[in-house]
C-alpha cells in the first residue's frame, strides 16, 4: 500500500508570488463566473434557483469540467438524468431540486416540508448505478461516481448515506474542493463515454431547447444543449427569491477559498480510482456467502479489500468492519480511505482485531483484565514448574516453542480438551510430537492456565475466546452488515470463527484477504476448521504486482524459495511463484561490509544521499526490536528525522520510517533499508538444541519475515550485511 510520500503541499514561493498568484487566480475566476451567469441566464425555461445552481457548475466547466445536461437514462425510453458532471474531482451525478421546502434526512430517508421524498434518492442512486457500470469499462472504480442532490434556492450541506446534499451556494466550492482524482485526459475519455451511453433526451411533452446554444468555453455545445428546469421534476415550483445579488458575485466569495486551494491540492494516487479488469470485477461482485482474495505480495490485495468495503458501504445503509491484525495498519488503510471515497468513510471501522474485540466485550458488560505481563509471568512459572524438566526439552529446551504452541496452537485455535490435542494436526508446526510429548505440552498448557487464573488475568487469546462466546449464536444481530479481513494469514482461527460469528454466511457478509507465503507468525489452521465454506467462484486469486520490480520479486523469492507453504485453503504452494510483473523499476543494492561500524556508516551515507523527499519515501526496516533501538540511536544521532511505524498513519510525513518487518506488513515505501538483513536467519539448531525441526520452523519463520520486508520496496531495495573479508 503506497506511503503517500510523494504527496504534500507545493506551499514554497515568496509570499510576493503567491499574492500575484492569488490576484490572477481572483481575476481569472470573475470571468469565469460571469460568463458562466451569462450562459446560465440563457436557461429561459428555468427558474432563477436552478440557473444559479446551473452557473456554478458552468463555472467549473473553464476550469476542465464537462457538464452533460438533460441525459436519457440507457435502457429506459422516457427517464431522464438531469446532470453529469465530469471532472478532476470525480464524476457526478447529479439531480437538481427546486423545492419550497428545506431537505430533511432522518432515518436514511429523504423528506421536504412533512412529505417523504424518497423516491427521488431512490431514483438517483439508481441512475447512480447505471452511471458505475458504464465508467466499470474504463476501469474506474464505483467509489469515483458520487450522487448528488442539488438543492436550487437552498443552503444546504448534508450527506444521505452516499448521497450528497448541496444547496445552490454551497456546489460549486464543495465540488472545487474535491481533490484531484481524475487528470485531463481521463475527463475527456470519460465525458466522451458517458455522453454516447447517456444520450440526450428529448422529452416531446417539455419546453423547447433553451434560447440560446451556450458559446464559448470548454464545454462543448452539445453538452448543456437543454435546459435543467425544463424536465426536473419539482413537488414545489416556486423557488425562494434569489440570496445572490443582481451580478451574482456574492457566490463569488466561497468558490475564491476553494479555487485558491485547488492548485495546493495534490492529485490523489491513481489505484485510487481506477482498478484493473480482475480487480475491479472482485470489487462489484455479489457473492453468496464468505468469499476469500488472496494472491502473492503486491497484487492489489488490499486495493481490492478497500474499494470493496467503501462499495458495500455505498450499496448499504449498514456498518463496514474492515479487520486487520496489526495495530498500526487500521490508521493508514483508513486514512487512504478517507481520502478515496470520503463520502462513506464515516460508515467503514477500521480496527484491529483485539482492539475491536475488547471494546466489543466492553460493550456488552464483560469485564476483560488483558495484562501481558502478569500473563508472561504466568507462562515463566508454569515453565519453570512444569516445563523445563520435562520431555519437551529433548525436543526444544527453550521455553519460546512451547509457549507458541499454546498460544498458537491450543489457545489460537479454541482446544480445550487432552483428546482433541492429541489428534490435532498442527499445521505449519515442524517438530513431531508424540503422545507423551503432547501430555506434557498439555500439563504446561494447564499449569499456565492455573496461574493466570490465579492472578485473575487474561492474555490476547482469552480476549478473542470470551469476544466470540458473545458472539456466537447471536450471527445477524451485530452491527455490521459485511466484515473485511486483511492479512487473514496472521490471525488465529478463533479471530477468524469471531468474525464470522458477526455476519455468518450471509451474502457478501465475510470477505478475507490474505497470502498464506506472508504468515509472520507461527502455527495455522484451514478455513474449514473455521467452519467456512469457500466454495467456487468464491476463492479469487490476484497475480498481477503493481508494486515490485523484477529484481526486487526475485531476490525476495530467492529468500523463500525452497519453503513450499500451506495456505488457508489447504492448498499446497510451492516458495516460488508465478508472479505477472506489471512495474518494472526498481533495484536491489547490496553493501556487504566487514564491520558493524562500517556496515552503518554505509547505511548513513545512503541515506544522507537523499533529498527530504525521498527520505519521506523511505524506511528502514529490522528483524528484531534491538536492530530498531539500535538504528534509532543512529539516524537520530545523524541529525535524520525518524518516524516509528507505530505513529505512522498514512498522511505524508518528512522523516525516515523506523520499524519491525511484521509492522511493516501491509505496506510500502519507495526505498527499503534492511541493515544486518542476513545476521537474524537461523543457520543450523539454537544453541544447546539438540533438534533441527524447531530451528527449521524459526529458520522458515524468520525468512518469511525478510520476504514480507523486502517485498515492501517499490524503487531501490538495500541490503545490508556484515561479514568479514574471507566470507566475501
Ligand atoms: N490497479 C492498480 N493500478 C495501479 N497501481 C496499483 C493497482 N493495484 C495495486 N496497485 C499498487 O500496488 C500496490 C500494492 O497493492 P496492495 O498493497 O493492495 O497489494 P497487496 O496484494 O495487498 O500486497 P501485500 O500482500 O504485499 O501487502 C499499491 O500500493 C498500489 O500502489
Amino acid at each position: 500500500m503506497a506511503a503517500g510520500s510523494s504527496r504534500g503541499g507545493a506551499a514554497g514561493g515568496s509570499a510576493s508570488r503567491r499574492a500575484q498568484e492569488a490576484r490572477r487566480q481572483e481575476r481569472l475566476l470573475r470571468e469565469q463566473w460571469q460568463a458562466a451567469r451569462q450562459r446560465a441566464e440563457r436557461w429561459e425555461a428555468a427558474s432563477e434557483g436552478e440557473r444559479r445552481v446551473a452557473a456554478q457548475l458552468l463555472m467549473l466547466a473553464g476550469r476542465g469540467w464537462r457538464l452533460l445536461v438533460d441525459r436519457r437514462w440507457p435502457g429506459t425510453r422516457a427517464a431522464n438524468v438531469d446532470m453529469l458532471l465530469i471532472g478532476p474531482g470525480g464524476v457526478f451525478v447529479i439531480d437538481v431540486k427546486n423545492w419550497r421546502a428545506a431537505p430533511e434526512t432522518s432515518g436514511g430517508r429523504l423528506r421536504a416540508g412533512g412529505f417523504s421524498r424518497d423516491e427521488h434518492r431512490r431514483k438517483l442512486l439508481a441512475v447512480t448505478k447505471a452511471a458505475e457500470s458504464a465508467v466499470a469499462s474504463l476501469g474506474m472504480s464505483p467509489v469515483a461516481v458520487r450522487p448528488l442532490l442539488a438543492f436550487a434556492g437552498q443552503r444546504v450541506d448534508a450527506e444521505l448515506g452516499r448521497i450528497r446534499l448541496l444547496g445552490e451556494h454551497e456546489i460549486g466550492p464543495a465540488l472545487l474542493s474535491e481533490r484531484t482524482r481524475l487528470p485531463a485526459g481521463s475527463v475527456r475519455a470519460l465525458a466522451d463515454h458517458l455522453a454516447r451511453v447517456f444520450p440526450e433526451y428529448e422529452d416531446p411533452a417539455a419546453a423547447p431547447a433553451p434560447a440560446a446554444t451556450p458559446g464559448a468555453g470548454a464545454t462543448p455545445a452539445s453538452d448543456v444543449s437543454t435546459s435543467p428546469g425544463a424536465t426536473t421534476p419539482s413537488p414545489a415550483t416556486a423557488a425562494r427569491p434569489p440570496a445572490a445579488g443582481a451580478d451574482g458575485l456574492f457566490d463569488l466569495d466561497g468558490l475564491r477559498e476553494a479555487a485558491l486551494d485547488e492548485a495546493r491540492r495534490a492529485p490523489i494516487e491513481q489505484w485510487m480510482t481506477f482498478l484493473d479488469p480482475d480487480q475491479l470485477a472482485l470489487v462489484r461482485r455479489n457473492w453468496a456467502g464468505p468469499a476469500r482474495i488472496s494472491g502473492p505480495a503486491g497484487t492489489g490485495k488490499t486495493v481490492v479489500g478497500l474499494h470493496r468495503a467503501a462499495y458495500l458501504a455505498q450499496r448499504t445503509n449498514g456498518r463496514v468492519l474492515y479487520v486487520t491484525f496489526a495495530n498500526n495498519l487500521p490508521r493508514v488503510q483508513s486514512t487512504f480511505l478517507k481520502t478515496m471515497a470520503p463520502a462513506v468513510a464515516d460508515r467503514i471501522d477500521f480496527r484491529s482485531l483485539h482492539s475491536w474485540a475488547r471494546d466489543y466485550l466492553r460493550g456488552r458488560g464483560v469485564p476483560v483484565r488483558l495484562h501481558k505481563e502478569k500473563a508472561e509471568t504466568a507462562f515463566s512459572l508454569a515453565w519453570k514448574h512444569v516445563g523445563r524438566n520435562s520431555c519437551l526439552s529433548e525436543i526444544d529446551p527453550l521455553h519460546p516453542y512451547w509457549q507458541e504452541e499454546i498460544n498458537y496452537v491450543i489457545k489460537g485455535r479454541g482446544i480445550t480438551s487432552f483428546e482433541e490435542y492429541a489428534v490435532l494436526a498442527r499445521r505449519r508446526r515442524r517438530a513431531g510430537l508424540r503422545r507423551p510429548h503432547r501430555q506434557a505440552v498439555w500439563a504446561l498448557y494447564e499449569a499456565y492456565e492455573a496461574q493466570r487464573i490465579e492472578r485473575d488475568v487474561h492474555d490476547f487469546n482469552d480476549v478473542l475466546s470470551l469476544a466470540l462466546a458473545e458472539a456466537a449464536g447471536r450471527t445477524g444481530h451485530s452491527a455490521y452488515t459485511a466484515v473485511v479481513v486483511d492479512e487473514v494469514q496472521d490471525l488465529t482461527l478463533v479471530g477468524v470463527r469471531l468474525l464470522h460469528a458477526l455476519v455468518g454466511d450471509s451474502p457478501n457478509g465475510l470477505l478475507l484477504v490474505g497470502d498464506g507465503q506472508q504468515a509472520v507468525y507461527p502455527g495455522g489452521f484451514r478455513l474449514s476448521d473455521a467452519g467456512i465454506d469457500i466454495r467456487g467462484d468464491r476463492g479469487q486469486v490476484l497475480r498481477a504486482n503493481y508494486r515490485n520490480g523484477k529484481d526486487i520479486v526475485d531476490t525476495a523469492l530467492s529468500v523463500v524459495a525452497e519453503d513450499a507453504f500451506e495456505d488457508l485453503d489447504g492448498l499446497r504452494t510451492p516458495g516460488r511463484r508465478d508472479v505477472d510483473l506489471t512495474y518494472h523499476d526498481g533495484q536491489v543494492q547490496r553493501a556487504v561490509l566487514p564491520t558493524l561500524a562500517a556496515h552503518d556508516a554505509a547505511l548513513l551515507a545512503a541515506l544522507g544521499a537523499l533529498t527530504p523527499q525521498q527520505l519521506a519515501g523511505s524506511a528502514v526496516l529490522c528483524s528484531a526490536k534491538r536492530g530498531i533501538e539500535h538504528y534509532q540511536r543512529l539516524l537520530t544521532r545523524a541529525g535524520l528525522r525518524v518516524c516509528p511505524l507505530e505513529q505512522y498513519d498514512g498522511h505524508p510525513v518528512e522523516a525516515v520510517k523506523l520499524g519491525s518487518y511484521r509492522r511493516a506488513k501491509g505496506l510500502e515505501f519507495k526505498r527499503v533499508y534492511l541493515p544486518q538483513h542476513d545476521a537474524d536467519l537461523p543457520q543450523g539448531s539454537p544453541a544447546g538444541g539438540p533438534s533441527t525441526e524447531t530451528a527449521d520452523e524459526r529458520g522458515e519463520l524468520a525468512r518469511s519475515q525478510l520476504f514480507v520486508a523486502m517485498t515492501r520496496a517499490r524503487d531501490v531495495l538495500w541490503l545490508g550485511s556484515i561479514r568479514p573479508p574471507q566470507e566475501k
